[in-house]
């Protein structure tokens, strides 16, 4: 194992702790983790998420990422701003769906860079922006990693399809894309989005606000779920083992690529306010770090999004708290243990 000096994320005090990358079982020996920023918000109604990244990259996340050990390089928005640029004022509802040749581009963009850094055996970070941009991570982590499992953290399942989606937000329904679910095969999306997932591929923990055209579909495609309900049923150290076993296929063994995605509305409101649907009865603040945290030690994290902070919403200082975790969470997904 490779020791390096480092500085405690927390305290600021220099201390020596081991590589964080070193311990990746999928990721080269000298991996970076390369964050992207993308200041998206087309997949949802509210101005503000696309400043979730920089705020994040302002409040030192960069910089703390390094301290645990990690090369780390960041890659600003220049390109997704360019493609919401391209679409401004031309970009019709398709249906129901708001926004669909902006979100199409920006998550089909986001799908590449994931794939080619996870394929030159980096850990994609992707900071949101709004949950839309899922398909993109995910796709361009199932395409490095064709055997990935993905531990969706949110309130919501967002698997809406075109046909079932209410809002028409997008951030409602990647999920059905990335499985290819009825409706999904339309214009612009089907030029590019290959149904990649499948149902036993994903687990969620901290549902708490599904919509009833979902309910049926996580019933009939027998999608695993761990409700707010099973986190105080079970407690989250064993949610966080089941959702394991049920990817790893039950046995015992831990060796599937994991990709995080993580929607901090996933979080209590009192934890994380600024977002985008925040729904009250969430995952303490603990609790997220915990899942975040034991990802990290199955060495098997390959990809990790930190999605929805909107600093935009409430007041200054939920806004810093809001930022603030969505910082903490990504660096117990990347090694910090607060030892
Ligand atoms: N990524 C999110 N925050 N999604 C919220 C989705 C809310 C609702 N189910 C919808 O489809 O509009
Ligand atoms: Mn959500
Ligand atoms: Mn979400």
């Amino acid at each position: 194992m490779t020791i390096t000096n480092g500085t405690h994320a927390l305290t600021g005090k220099s201390q020596p702790h081991s590589s964080a990358a070193s311990t990746s079982k999928f990721l080269k020996t000298s991996a970076s983790v390369q964050i992207l920023g993308c200041d998206f918000s087309g997949g949802q109604g509210k101005a503000g998420v696309d400043q979730g990244p920089s705020q994040l990259i302002q409040a030192g996340l960069q910089k703390q990422i390094a301290q645990l050990g990690w090369n780390v390089g960041y890659e600003g928005n220049e390109r997704y701003e360019r493609i919401v640029q391209e679409f401004a004022g031309k970009d019709a509802d398709i249906g129901q769906m708001k926004n669909p040749r902006t979100v199409n581009a920006v998550a089909r963009s986001v799908a590449d860079r994931v794939e080619a850094i996870s394929k030159a055996g980096d850990l994609p970070l992707t900071l949101g922006g709004d949950h839309s941009l899922g398909l993109g991570t995910v796709t361009g982590t199932l395409r490095s990693h064709p055997s990935a499992g993905v531990i969706w953290v949110d309130a919501h399942a967002d698997i809406n399809t075109p046909l079932t989606t209410d809002s028409g937000n997008l951030h409602g329904c990647p999920v059905s894309f990335l499985m290819g679910l009825e409706g999904c095969d339309v214009a612009p999306f089907n030029e590019w989005v290959q149904p990649l997932l499948k149902p036993e591929g994903i687990v969620y923990i901290g549902l708490r606000d599904i919509d009833v055209e979902e309910r049926k579909i996580l019933k009939e495609n027998n999608i695993k779920c761990f409700s707010m309900h099973h986190v105080d049923k079970y407690g989250i150290g064993r949610v966080v083992d089941m959702a394991l076993d049920h990817l790893n296929g039950n046995s015992g063994r831990r060796d599937r690529p994991i990709h995080l995605s993580f929607d901090v509305d996933g979080l209590d409101p009192s934890v994380a306010p600024s977002t985008g649907t925040p729904v009250r009865g969430g995952l303490t603040f603990r609790e997220g770090h915990y899942i975040c945290e034991t990802l990290h030690e199955t060495g098997c994290l390959v990809a990790v999004d930190i999605m929805e902070v909107n600093p935009s919403l409430m007041e200054q200082r939920d806004a810093e708290a809001t930022v603030a975790v969505g910082c903490s969470l990504a660096r117990s997904a990347l090694g910090e243990t607060l030892l």
